[in-house]
């Protein structure tokens, strides 16, 4: 699995956002934003899906606990087109992740490690990153 970026040691706390911009590839099949306490530890692996998986044009959500994946949940809104550019706002509380994407959709998705900050970021796929900001 490659990754386009992993950023540790990041003490994200609770409101505070993860903004990732990039770039879709022109023939996305899929990409992921990964956030959590480590590589195996993740509150949300964020994974539009364009063609992957059997998933055309899915975002499925997760959670990852000691390297063992959890229930998925699938979205219906889809915001994002192959080749465009997009940004997506990470967030938590105790309780849930807000993603914030464009057009001003936003999912939700529960805290189910319980985490009190957010140490780890992975982005991997087809995308292109062109900013990272913490706010
Ligand atoms: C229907 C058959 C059994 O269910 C399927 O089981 C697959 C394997 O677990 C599920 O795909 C995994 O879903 C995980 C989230 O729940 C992850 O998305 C996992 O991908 C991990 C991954 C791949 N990559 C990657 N990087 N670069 C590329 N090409 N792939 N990086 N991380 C996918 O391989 C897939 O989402 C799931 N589909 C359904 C409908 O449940």
């Amino acid at each position: 699995m490659e990754h386009v970026l992993v950023a540790t040691h990041l003490n994200v706390q609770p409101g505070e956002c993860i903004k990732v911009k990039g770039k879709i590839f022109p023939e996305a099949k899929r990409f992921a934003v990964n956030v959590g306490k480590d590589s195996g530890n993740l509150m949300l692996h964020f994974n539009p899906r364009f063609d992957s998986h059997g998933d055309v044009n899915v975002i499925v959500c997760n959670s990852m606990e000691d390297g063992r994946w959890g229930t998925e949940e699938r979205e219906a809104d889809f915001p994002f087109q192959q080749g465009d550019k997009t940004e997506i706002c990470i967030s938590f509380d105790t309780t849930e992740l807000t993603v914030k994407l464009a057009g001003d959709k936003e999912i939700t998705f529960p805290n189910r490690l319980g985490l009190e900050n957010i140490e780890y970021l992975s982005v991997d796929g087809d995308f292109a990153i062109k900013a990272i900001k913490f706010s």
